[in-house]
């Protein structure tokens, strides 16, 4: 897509000199308003900037409004060049007398993802003599009656990641409706207990949609085994007084429920110490959720820079979940497990996003994680 904008350089200059630097700060990012000291904030230097992203915001069909000025961002070097979210821009920015103009073109059709740097290279292509066997094993104790749901979009993101085979703990009696939700599922009956399936699995998925009743939940947390606990998994350590053996699983509470893990009320900021300092103690990963999920193993930190406010709907963290519970099979360190599957889960959203917007729903962000695993392997 192509966008194009005009700009009058004498109207922006009344604007800069009514409003100042509150005019400055609501459009241009910090990197762009260095560029515009260097040149002695000239108002046809705003102009082009501004004309440009207008173009930009013209090219992703959406125009201002929907897309802070701000965060379209315009830099220099060899030529000019935009960017927004995944994006990248070319762009040609031109005066004539008392006129800027800026055509943008983006340069990829959809937002373009780059692994963090410690994240690159540590996934690995699948060999040639692979095997469902040999490629991540999986069980999932999740769902319950009202609570399928759960279990699907925890089952079907391991599939998508790319696990190998995925067993699920179920009552003799759901499990029809759970064979129909999630046919690629191997269910085993919950009166065999979970001891003999751990037995055969490399890691654990344990909580999306549990109730605190289960018996198999306790003997799931304190089983060692890789594993991610979630949602009921999460509630039910929040009521013990003493925890169980917690090394090497990965947590992922999103605020209210790191804040009962906590028992306090603390903010965001206060529940990232609180987290690292528990995943130092516990020898264990905390993924705190939310915009800018922040990952630690108390030593280590990751804020992730995926994802988007479509994703705040019911049954999102169920697949994060099942996403990083692959990766806890694919990969050694559980802090590097956790971080790529949060970084994957926010790209798959960013994808998504641009089909369904806030119409999004889980299975749509399931569905885009192909794409992702396109890009960054
Ligand atoms: N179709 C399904 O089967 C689904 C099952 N799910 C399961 O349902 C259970 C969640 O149940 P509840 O919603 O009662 O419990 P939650 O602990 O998720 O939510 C309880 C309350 O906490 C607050 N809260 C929720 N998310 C928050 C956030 N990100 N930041 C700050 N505050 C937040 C809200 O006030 C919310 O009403 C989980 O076990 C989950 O796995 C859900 O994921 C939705 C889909
Ligand atoms: N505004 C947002 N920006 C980025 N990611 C978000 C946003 N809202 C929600 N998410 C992501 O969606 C997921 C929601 O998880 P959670 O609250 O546990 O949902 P549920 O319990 O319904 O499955 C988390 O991974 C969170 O980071």
């Amino acid at each position: 897509m192509i966008g194009i904008d005009l700009c009058q350089i004498q109207r922006l200059e009344r604007i800069y000199k009514k409003h100042g630097d509150r005019f400055i700060n609501w459009v241009f990012s910090p990197r762009e308003q260095a560029y515009l000291r260097k040149r002695k904030m000239a108002p046809r230097t705003m102009a082009g900037l501004f004309a440009a992203k207008e173009a930009m915001a013209k090219a992703l069909g959406r125009g201002i409004g929907p897309v802070a000025l701000r965060d379209l961002e315009v830099g220099h070097g060899p030529g000019p060049w935009g960017a927004w979210k995944g994006y990248r821009f070319d762009l040609s920015i031109s005066h004539e007398g008392d006129y800027a103009l800026a055509v943008a073109r983006i340069q990829e059709s959809g937002p373009s993802f780059s692994l963090p740097e410690f994240l690159q290279g540590q996934l690995k292509k699948r060999e040639l003599n692979a095997h469902k066997g040999s490629v991540g094993k999986l069980a999932l104790l999740a769902g319950r009656r009202g609570m399928v749901g759960a279990f699907v979009y925890a089952a079907k993101a391991l599939y998508r990641s790319g696990a190998g085979m995925v067993f699920g703990l179920v009552d003799s009696e759901d499990q029809p409706v759970f064979t129909l939700a999630a046919p690629e599922v191997v269910l085993r009956d919950r009166k065999s207990g979970l001891a003999p399936l751990l037995d055969q699995v490399d890691a654990l998925v344990l909580g999306p949609g549990l109730g605190l009743e289960d018996p198999a939940l306790a003997e799931g947390l304190s089983a060692p085994i890789k594993k991610v606990v979630d949602a009921g998994g999460l509630t039910y350590l929040s009521g013990l007084d003493q925890l169980p053996d917690l090394r090497g699983a990965v947590l992922t509470p999103h605020e209210a429920e790191a804040q009962r893990l906590f028992h306090c009320q603390a903010p965001r900021q206060d529940l990232m110490t609180l987290a690292k300092d528990f995943a130092r103690d516990k020898n264990c990963v905390f993924v705190l959720k939310g915009p800018g999920t922040y990952v630690t193993d108390g030593h280590r930190d990751y804020v992730n820079s995926t994802g988007n406010p479509s994703m705040a709907v019911a049954g999102m963290g169920d697949c994060l979940s099942g996403i990083i519970g692959y990766y806890l099979t694919a990969l050694e360190d559980p802090f590097l497990a956790a971080s790529m599957g949060v970084f994957v889960h926010g790209a798959a959203g960013d994808l998504a996003n641009e089909k369904y917007g806030q119409s999004l729903m889980p299975l749509d962000v399931i569905e885009e994680i192909p794409q992702v695993l396109k890009k960054i392997l």
